[in-house]
């Protein structure tokens, strides 16, 4: 048996159930399923935001309900976060629950695959990365790096060797992701590259980019940490583009259906599908 960890986080059995109908099924080694598990998630304010300013790291998440999304982690085979977000954050993008891999457990099992959505190769890992530090230290996995250009050699070398890999896609031309990479795709690569659930953290852009119609059918579950404070203007702010009718008139971007609320600690979870 592995050691057992002092920062490891505790996540009471009591708490698991209510999550349950919300989270992808339990993985087989045979399953063939064609697409891929989505649950977005995220941590926000009373006022919708992400983070105090756009460049900074915001704790909103008390400790009952961070450990709730390590336990989330334990149960997608990957996260996913924009460039924004790794540059930012320097996140961990670990599982940190006692019991998984690195924190008292096997190997690496329970441990998500961390994903950066990168079109541009912005992200430096070279110098002082986490992720890659808790990969090489057996307390996480390497990254993939979703990008649309070829890295250099020297990046494509070093992720590699630390069990990463770089997965190039094309730009979009049309829809509702022009310019940038389609959701589809990102999705339809990961499925490609043997991951069957993802959860996608952030930040602000990939979350307002993903909240909108076209891409409803492409997630399976909306879990969604509400802090009790306002961050107040100039935050990063979940708010997808404005929808209208066809006469012009303002409809909502986006709302949930069959939904839940789970106090944990002062925060509330909200657990929803999109309709
Ligand atoms: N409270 C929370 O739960 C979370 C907070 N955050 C916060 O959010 C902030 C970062 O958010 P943002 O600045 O909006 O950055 P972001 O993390 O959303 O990354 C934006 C970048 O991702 C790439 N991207 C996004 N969608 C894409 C697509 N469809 N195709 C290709 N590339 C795409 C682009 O390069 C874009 O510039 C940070 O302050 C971070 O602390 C991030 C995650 C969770
Ligand atoms: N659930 C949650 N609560 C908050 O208060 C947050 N700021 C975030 N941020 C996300 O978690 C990442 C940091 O994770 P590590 O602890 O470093 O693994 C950060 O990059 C955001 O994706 N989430």
């Amino acid at each position: 048996m592995a050691e057992r960890r002092r920062d490891a986080l505790q996540f009471p059995e009591s708490e698991r159930e209510f999550l349950e109908p919300h989270l992808p099924p339990k993985h087989r080694a045979d399953d063939n399923t064609s697409r891929v598990f989505t649950t977005l998630t995220f941590a926000t304010s009373l006022d919708s935001s992400l983070a105090l300013s756009p460049g900074t790291q915001t704790l909103l998440s008390g400790p009952q309900s961070k450990a709730m999304t390590h336990y989330l982690r334990s149960r997608h085979q990957a996260i996913l976060v924009g460039v924004g977000t790794a540059i930012a954050d320097n996140p961990s993008l670990n599982c940190r629950i006692e019991g998984v891999g690195g924190y008292g457990g096997d190997g690496l099992e329970g441990q998500p695959r961390p994903i950066v959505l990168d079109p541009n190769l912005r992200w430096d890992f070279s110098s002082d990365s986490k992720v890659l530090a808790l990969a090489a230290d057996g307390r996480g996995r390497a990254p993939y790096v979703i990008c649309a250009k070829h890295p250099s050699d020297l990046k494509r070398v070093l992720l590699e060797q630390r069990g990463g890999k770089f997965i190039t896609l094309n730009i979009s031309d049309t829809g509702p992701s022009k310019g940038k990479l389609d959701w589809t795709d990102i999705l339809q690569a990961l499925r490609d590259h043997g991951v069957q659930s993802v959860m996608v953290e952030g930040g602000g852009a990939v979350i307002n980019n993903l909240l909108q119609p076209h891409y409803a059918t492409l997630i399976d579950s909306v879990i969604v940490t509400i802090a009790p404070t306002w961050l107040g203007q100039g935050g990063v702010v979940v708010s997808p583009p404005r929808r209208c009718s066809a006469d012009g008139t303002p409809v909502p971007a986006a709302r949930l259906r069959d939904v839940r609320w789970h106090p944990f600690g002062e925060d509330v979870v909200l657990c929803g599908k999109l309709q």
